[in-house]
């Protein structure tokens, strides 16, 4: 956003100009941290540019005097298929004040939708619930000491959490240059405190990822899905689940419902189903695990078809505009997750920004349905959007 001297900073009208405020707003070292993806960010630039490939088939004459954005996931009626992502530590992006998760979730409480609690937040399990009305779900990575874990997911339920989402995608921290070259901070978790001491220190290089090191377990395999199960009576969503050989994992009878949030391939989504979730997150992590990772939007398809409708599957990636969720939502997705936009908002305005930003992208989505002449979220169909590949076969 380009501005002279003495020129007041107009309200941003998008979610980009919200990026824009948030560089001003933050030290270099968490900025980089959160706009930041893998090594060459390749993967980063095509989650957003997967979604510039993809035109849409517009209908004309429809009544969409009256359009209607609600949804339900998992059984819980929200005001749009729009969700927040778990994202860390949000502390860094709104250091004054006790608020940070708990200004989240309140905005997310005020637009009436979903907000998963990142494991690595700043503020605890039970602040975030006394806060506000929101439907919450609690992300989860699983330490090398399980009873650290067990004691967050008893925590989460006590607390009024609806459902665990699993992020399977993280035995180790994808590498993050900008954060190696800045030392980026290891988080303090204020909700392991007087459990475990997350305080590590790289040999020069990024603490967080040294802690990332020292806590995560890389030997996490399909069978911790039971593990997690057994300590649970709260739907479980995963994230990371990546390939054929998963087969060899055996059939776990569903006891109630479980999401997971998997991280891109298809068989990976059958292994999801076969042992027994009740729904999927296509998720590259925004790109900051393994990067030439596919962009999100060009595999969900595929992996929507894997799953043959058994459960829900959400996708999130490079959302930044209503359209965005448009074509998330033709190519087979119930809701999607943002992850950045969200941190943009708080970075630069707070609770407000976060609620601006997630009301930007209901009023961008809530136009296209307009213009694309579908009154409701089930009016939007596969039929009104084309993807690349169509584009490349149709010239064949
Ligand atoms: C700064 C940052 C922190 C994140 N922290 C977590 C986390 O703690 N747990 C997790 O499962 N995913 C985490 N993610 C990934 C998000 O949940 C989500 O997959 C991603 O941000 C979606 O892409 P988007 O940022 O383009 O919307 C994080 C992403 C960012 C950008
Ligand atoms: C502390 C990190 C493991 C949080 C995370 O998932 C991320 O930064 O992508």
């Amino acid at each position: 956003m380009l501005m002279f001297p003495g020129q007041m900073a107009a309200e941003p009208v998008n979610v980009s100009e919200f990026q824009e405020l948030a560089r001003l707003a933050l030290p270099k070292m968490y900025y980089d941290f959160y706009c930041g993806g893998a090594e060459d960010q390749h993967t980063l630039r095509e989650n957003l540019e997967a979604f510039r490939r993809i035109t849409f088939r517009p209908r004309i004459l429809i009544d969409v005097s009256r359009v209607d954005l609600s949804t339900s996931i998992l059984g819980y009626n929200i005001s749009m298929p729009i969700i927040v992502a778990p994202t860390a530590m949000h502390q860094l992006a709104l250091p004054e004040g006790p608020i940070r998760e708990v200004a989240t979730a309140r905005a997310a409480a005020t637009s009436n939708t979903i907000m998963i609690l990142s494991f690595t937040s700043s503020c605890t399990i039970e602040e975030v619930a006394a806060s506000c009305n929101a439907v919450r779900f609690y992300q989860l990575y699983i330490y090398k000491k399980r009873d650290i874990t067990a004691t967050l997911v008893q925590r989460a339920e006590k607390n009024g959490y609806k459902a665990i989402v699993l992020t399977a995608d993280t035995p180790r921290l994808g590498r993050r240059e900008a954060d190696i070259k800045n030392k980026m901070i290891a988080p303090r978790l204020k909700n392991l405190e007087g459990l475990f001491s997350t305080k590590v220190t790289s040999d020069g290089g990024s603490d967080l990822e040294a802690y990332a090191k020292e806590t995560m377990d890389p030997s996490l395999c399909w069978k911790d899905i039971g593990w997690l199960r057994s300590i649970t009576k709260l739907p479980i969503l995963i994230k990371g689940v990546l390939t054929r050989e998963d087969g060899k994992i055996k059939f776990i009878p569903r006891l109630n419902s479980v999401v997971l949030t998997l991280d891109i391939l298809p068989f990976a989504a059958r292994k999801a189903v076969q042992v027994g979730v009740d729904g999927i997150i296509v998720s590259n992590h925004g790109a900051r695990q393994l990067d030439y990772s596919p962009a999100t939007i060009s595999v969900l398809e595929e992996v929507v078809r894997a799953v043959e409708g058994r459960v829900p599957v959400l996708m999130d990636g490079g959302i930044r505009r209503g359209t965005d969720v448009f074509k998330a939502l033709a190519l087979g997705a119930q809701a999607v997750l943002v992850g950045r936009p969200v941190i943009y908002g708080l970075a630069a305005k707070g609770e407000r920004g976060v609620q601006r930003v997630l009301e930007m992208l209901k009023d961008e989505f809530e136009l296209t349905m307009a213009l694309s002449g579908c009154p409701s979220v089930k009016d939007i169909t596969r039929r009104h959007v084309t993807t690349e590949h169509e584009r490349l076969h149709s010239m064949l």
